[in-house]
């Protein structure tokens, strides 16, 4: 327990520097294989942060689906397509199951007599815990479950994971270097990932429509919708940096922008008027029970 009385997840093992040097090595073996089951709207944001990173080229990058819906993203930028999701673990060394959640039961079970020790499995599906993947997959698999979002795709991503029982500080670092053109990735105690999944792997969507909101009000005072969308954008962007580089309290910056009898304090209230900040934490709240229970269910 910590001192408000809550339960605390135990910290998370750190990594050493001869798990770093054996992760370089790994890193920049020419032999590095990655896979994704399952060729979706996800799959494709990672895949193409881990070809900026520039460690595996596009023909080294094997994704499957059971049509060719969405494998068209793929093929375009070089990389291979296949409708066998053995094909993708017998080719790779980084397995993603980027499938949606009810499907990822099935999906391992047709890819489980290819599993062995050398594979690095990593589930991006929400609410499927460590302990339904290692149950679906051999005793001893190395399994990590991650929470992207779909900024990864241009570096901005936020992502966490946790470690399964037999995967090594060496496979965590060796995800992260893969992942490091993709965005922030801390590892993280388990629980944390559902609430990373309603705060931030849904959560980006809430920005979006902030973003989209904050546009409806400039077009309503008569801004076009070119000019409102852009500088929506980049308030966001500038807003996030703002908080990442002064590392200051949201309520400081807040503040600061806020005059007496300003403007600021005027749509403030407006907000305030519209619980706006209850409403997103109930939101993060019931994204959070929603991803818990889609692991749930069978
Ligand atoms: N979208 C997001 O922002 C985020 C999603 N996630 C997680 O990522 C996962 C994928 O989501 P998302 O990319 O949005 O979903 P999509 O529907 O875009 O992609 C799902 C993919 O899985 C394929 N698929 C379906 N059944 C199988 C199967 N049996 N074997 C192999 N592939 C299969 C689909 O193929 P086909 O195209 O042929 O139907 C499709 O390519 C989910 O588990 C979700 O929770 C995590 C964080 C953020
Ligand atoms: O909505 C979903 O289920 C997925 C998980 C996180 C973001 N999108």
């Amino acid at each position: 327990m910590n001192e408000e009385g809550c339960d605390e997840p135990a910290p998370v093992p750190t990594t050493t520097a001869a798990a770093a040097a054996a992760t370089t090595a790994n890193i920049h073996s020419a032999d590095l294989t990655v896979g994704f089951i399952g060729a979706g709207k996800m799959a494709i944001c990672l895949a193409k942060g881990i070809l900026k990173r520039g460690i595996v080229k596009p023909d080294r990058i094997v994704a499957s689906a059971p049509t060719d819906r969405s494998a068209g993203l793929f093929t375009e930028a070089g990389m291979r397509t296949t409708r066998d999701n053995r094909e993708v673990v017998q080719a790779c060394k980084v397995v993603f199951i980027a499938t949606k959640p009810p499907v990822v039961k099935a999906a391992l079970a047709g890819i489980r007599g290819e599993v062995t020790g050398d594979h690095l499995i990593v589930s991006i599906a929400a609410g499927i815990t460590i302990a339904t993947l290692e149950k679906a997959l051999p005793v001893g698999a190395h399994v990590v479950r991650l929470m992207p979002n779909t900024a990864c795709q241009v570096g901005e991503g936020a992502m966490v994971f946790a470690r399964g029982r037999s995967t090594t500080p060496e496979e965590a670092l060796l995800l992260q270097e893969l992942l490091s053109h993709c965005g922030m990735c801390l590892e993280v105690p388990e629980p944390y990932i559902d609430i990373h999944t309603g705060m931030s792997g849904s959560g980006i969507a809430y920005a979006y429509m902030f973003a989209e909101a904050l546009a409806d009000g400039a077009v309503k005072m008569g801004m076009t919708r070119a000019v409102a969308g852009d500088i929506a954008a980049q308030t966001l962007l500038g807003a996030a940096r703002m908080l990442l580089q002064t590392k200051a309290h949201p309520s400081q910056l807040k503040d600061d922008v806020s005059s007496p009898g300003g403007t600021t304090i005027y749509g403030i209230h407006e907000l305030e008027k519209g619980n706006f900040r209850s409403t997103i934490i109930n939101a993060v709240e019931t994204a959070t029970a929603r991803a818990s229970h889609l692991g749930k269910q069978d």
